[in-house]
């Protein structure tokens, strides 16, 4: 039976401020945002401005990230952190240069959702399974992948990430996500991101599966749109970031802080939720995936899947990215004298996709919501055997790719290695899934 669960703080009404990377202002109580200034010698309420920074100082003003928080207390106040019990978070690793603990191989890969643990319920930090990555989050190159799959609230216990960002794709179960700019709500469908060094905690109402991409260098950004004009795909008003909302509370919490991929701990007496007011454009964002603003062809042909790019984190190079995360979504399929599913490909990325919903059009079998597949740079992939006939033989009229169906890619530029306890006990590793290819073998050349 599924675990009922209630989330520790109130996420009734909930506000949001509106806009891609908006410079938002905004305070819980009137007039707690100092005027004209950042740092008052004395601030509104006796209130401590601190400055959260997510990069350089010196970074052109365009790419500039910054946001001043109006806090009861300035972050500094907790013990020293020390390092967790390594028993605790033994699933979570960042370093996939360690031949010792990652496994390399350029066959196509697939596994099972990741099931709950009923037996011993974890929050979210607690649930998370790193299942593959690449680079190392020291030397900020690099990308981490993870699965959650949590049954348990984190109340009082706050997590910040050192190392990168959090991209989170929910696939089961809402997210009440309280963080110190704000509150936010961030279910199937959706999607957030959790900046570098935000403190967050995550309740739930239910039983929570989801994906999640961390980047170790830059941020997410909704990416240029070329020929396709001022409009399409992620429209920037769609997306959501949190409202200041603090809570007054003298109580043990426990600060935990990922740090170059280990995980430690420190205690505050008081919550660390307690911005009261903030201004700037380095927060957290929501987004539904429903408002995606679809592009495809109206003549011949497949496009390549970039076309459906919602977020993407570039690398130095101009058009290649540390992570591209694209959608497939709901769409008319009009293609004339076309094979309309993914075509068969070798891609110069990497290829991690996911399932949020419903079925996947170029594997009908096998690749059920919550399950996850991997084809590395150069691992050849596409349609499963059943679906290369059927779509080389159906009558081309326009078909509707269903609302029910939602899957997503995290395509990056670097060679991914799976942590080697997702290649057995941890998540089901589906031994069979090259089967899926094996009856194309039979295509012969027809010369008559
Ligand atoms: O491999 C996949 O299924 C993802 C994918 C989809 C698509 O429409 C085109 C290329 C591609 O890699
Ligand atoms: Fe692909």
């Amino acid at each position: 039976m599924e675990t009922k669960l209630k989330p520790t703080r109130d996420f009734t009404d909930l506000k949001y401020g509106e806009g891609f990377g908006n410079h938002f202002c905004t305070e819980a109580l009137p007039g707690a945002l100092p005027k004209g200034q950042n740092s008052p010698q004395q601030c509104p309420y006796n209130l401590v401005a601190e400055q959260f920074s997510g990069t350089a100082f010196t970074v052109p003003r365009a790419s500039n990230q910054r946001t001043w928080l109006y806090k009861i207390k300035p972050s500094v106040c907790h013990t020293p952190f020390k390092p967790c019990d390594p028993t605790k978070y033994k699933y979570i690793k960042n370093n996939f240069l360690n031949a010792e603990e990652m496994h390399t191989t350029p066959n196509q890969l697939r596994w099972k959702p990741l099931p709950y643990n009923k037996a011993e319920p974890k929050d979210w930090v607690e649930s998370l399974v790193t299942v593959a990555g690449a680079g190392d989050p020291q030397i900020k190159q690099g990308i981490a992948i993870y699965l959650y799959s949590a049954n348990k609230n984190m109340g009082n216990t706050v997590f910040y990430n050192s190392d990168g960002d959090f991209l989170v794709v929910p696939q089961e179960g809402t997210l009440f996500i309280t963080t110190e700019l704000g509150k936010m709500t961030v279910g199937p469908r959706e999607i957030c991101v959790l900046p570098r060094g935000l403190k967050f905690s995550i309740d739930l109402e239910q039983e929570s599966r989801g994906y999640v991409c961390e980047v170790f260098k830059g941020h997410f950004k909704i990416p240029d749109l070329g020929p396709i004009g001022a409009n399409g795909l992620a429209n920037p008003r769609d997306f959501q970031a949190p409202v200041a909302w603090y809570e007054n509370v003298e109580a043990d919490f426990t600060l935990l802080n990922k740090f170059q991929g280990k995980m430690f701990q420190s205690t505050t007496k008081s919550s660390p939720f307690n911005v009261v007011a903030w201004h700037g454009n380095y927060a957290p964002c929501k987004y539904n995936l429903d408002n995606f603003n679809t592009m495809n062809t109206v003549s011949f042909d497949h496009p390549d899947p970039s076309i459906f790019t919602v977020l993407t984190c570039p690398t130095d190079e101009p058009g290649v990215a540390v992570c591209d995360f694209a959608i497939f979504p709901p769409r008319w399929m009009v293609a004339e004298h076309t094979f309309r599913p993914p075509y068969y490909h070798r891609n110069i990325m990497s290829e991690y996709m996911g399932n949020i919903q419903g079925v996947y059009d170029a594997k009908e079998g096998g690749f059920g919501p919550g399950c996850g597949s991997l084809h590395n740079i150069m691992t050849a992939h596409g349609p499963e055997t059943d679906v290369f006939h059927k779509a080389s033989n159906s009558e081309l009229s326009p078909v509707k790719y269903p609302y029910e169906n939602l899957a997503f890619m995290f395509e990056s530029s670097y060679f991914i290695n799976t942590t080697k306890f997702v290649m057995d006990d941890v998540v089901n590793v589906d031994h069979d899934y090259f089967q899926c290819w094996q009856k194309l073998e039979d295509l012969k050349l027809q010369t008559n």
